[in-house]
């Protein structure tokens, strides 16, 4: 296999029998250490290397949309292009939630953690289309056909790029890597890396591309030595090595990174059964909600608000803010403190929000150290309790109390309440009868669905255990 300069080991064979897709299979057994194709750079599509490289740089492009318009350019350009060959390769689109029907996404992925992110995509590429690529297009600098750069052809482009690209390094920025593109994902499993001998693909364009839809854990070729961002082209090829045997006939799989099911769904449009790297996550308003359903909104805002002095947070991401559940049910430790604080009683509560300042400590645990010595100290029942503080031997032992758990198995419900009024157990069904290959969509909603929910089942399991092993008054 060689085009372009690309060169590919006979050892691998393109398997085009599958209609969800091709399969990169061995024909002969691989060895770690193999070197299986060399890809120059040069023969990468991106911002540097398209036709389009001057109008893109003068508009100011970046990231993953800057990829997209010269995605869009070249397939304008049809066999004019150096990218023809490999361009009728790819699909006009990859089959992801960003570019389902906007009815069926709103349907399938309700209460999933795709659910607001997808709505929000569809806004953010919008207001992209409309404020930098139409135009960049009517100014007449490309030349191009508008209809070539329409909407619906940026959506398709930015499916090409969400689910292909590579952030190959720090001249060139994302690029669409012939060949490297070809290999499928397996987590935790890949026979194959991608690799250059020497750059940084330390690229800051991802930060600046608010609107990207998938600037989760981008595909980044591995570098072995890395050497400060440069602005000059670097000349050495790109390399796939093999780090796993592979035996004759197998797939040969890459990674696209530690993901789980809602980013590899939306990134790739695929999902993976049992897949240890999912989350759900809890949002705080979520938590504000069932706080103020017991107590007042200010003592809401209160306990939030002290929370927040001692030095804690949730997670971010565009206008939210929320907690993780980890694929075990384990709650962040963000979450427990909070609800720890919510529960004090107000003498104890009073008492603390007087001391606060001097108990945030370096370290996250230092700080938890401090405040459950303080309400320790203060409660009744300390005796048997204080002792076992002294090491911490687990922050989140500590936070397990009869009330906490109570609150967490409230707010499991009301996470899970946001997936509609079917069970766990009705999607499980759904999903066993539902057809990989003919139901695409419905199928890897489903397995998200169903992640989440499992997910959910086993924070309940852990708030029961916890309230069953940790029969403590406090505070
Ligand atoms: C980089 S391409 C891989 C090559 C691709 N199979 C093709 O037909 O060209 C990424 C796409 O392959 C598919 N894919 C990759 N790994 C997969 C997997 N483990 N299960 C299902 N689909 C997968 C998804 O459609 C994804 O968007």
């Amino acid at each position: 296999m060689r085009a372009n300069g690309v060169v590919c080991s006979d050892a691998l064979r393109l398997d085009v029998s599958d209609p969800l897709g091709v399969h990169v299979r061995a024909v002969a057994p691989l060895h770690d250490g193999d070197l299986v194709a060399t890809i120059p750079r040069g023969a990468c599509l991106t911002p540097r290397t398209t036709g389009a490289a001057a109008a893109i740089e003068a508009a100011e492009l970046g990231g993953c949309l800057a990829l997209a318009v010269a995605v869009m350019y070249e397939r304008a350009r049809g066999a004019d292009s150096p990218w023809d060959a490999y361009l009728q390769m790819l699909p006009d689109r990859e089959s992801v939630p960003l570019v389902w029907p906007t009815d069926e996404a709103e349907c399938l992925l309700a209460g999933t953690e795709l659910d607001k992110i997808v709505k929000q995509d569809r806004e953010f590429l919008c207001e992209d289309w409309t404020e930098c690529v139409e135009p960049l297009i009517s100014s007449g600098e490309l030349d191009v056909d508008l209809d070539d750069f329409s909407l619906e052809k940026y959506f398709s482009a930015k499916t090409l790029v969400s689910s292909r690209s590579f952030q190959i390094d720090s001249y060139h920025g994302f690029g669409m890597v012939p060949l490297a593109d070809l290999f499928n994902h397996k987590t935790d499993c890949e026979h194959v890396h991608f690799t250059s001998a020497s750059d940084a693909s330390g690229s800051d364009d991802d930060e600046d591309d608010q609107s990207d839809a998938s600037a989760d854990d981008q595909s980044t070729i591995e570098n072995p030595s890395t050497s400060p961002s440069g602005s000059r082209a670097n000349n050495e090829d790109l390399e796939m090595i093999i780090v796993r045997d592979v035996s004759e006939g197998e797939e040969v799989y890459n990674t696209y990174g530690t993901m789980g099911n809602a980013a590899l769904l939306h990134r790739y449009g695929f999902t993976e059964l049992d897949n240890k790297y999912d989350i759900v996550n809890i949002d705080l308003a979520l938590v504000t909600q069932w706080c103020t359903s017991k107590f007042s909104s200010r003592h809401t805002r209160a306990r939030v608000s002290l929370w927040r002095n001692l030095g804690y947070s949730g997670c971010t991401s565009q206008d939210s803010e929320y907690f993780e559940i980890a694929y075990d049910g384990e709650p962040q430790l963000e979450l427990l403190v909070l609800l720890y604080i919510i529960n004090l009683k107000p003498d104890v509560y009073d008492r603390l929000i007087c001391v606060a300042h001097d108990f945030v400590g370096d370290e996250e645990h230092d700080t938890l150290s401090n405040v459950v010595k303080f309400v320790e100290a203060l409660s009744s029942n300390q005796n048997s309790e204080v002792n076992g503080l002294e090491k911490l031997p687990d922050e989140k032992k500590l936070l397990l109390s009869g009330s906490i758990c109570s609150a967490l198995l409230s707010l499991a419900d009301m996470r899970e309440g946001l997936f509609g009024s079917n069970t766990l157990e009705d999607d499980e069904e759904k999903l066993q009868a539902c057809s990989i290959t003919s139901e695409r969509k419905l199928y890897h909603s489903l397995v998200l669905r169903v992640s989440e929910r499992r997910i959910l089942h086993r924070l309940r399991k852990f708030a029961s255990s916890g309230s069953k092993t940790k029969k403590r008054k406090h505070p």
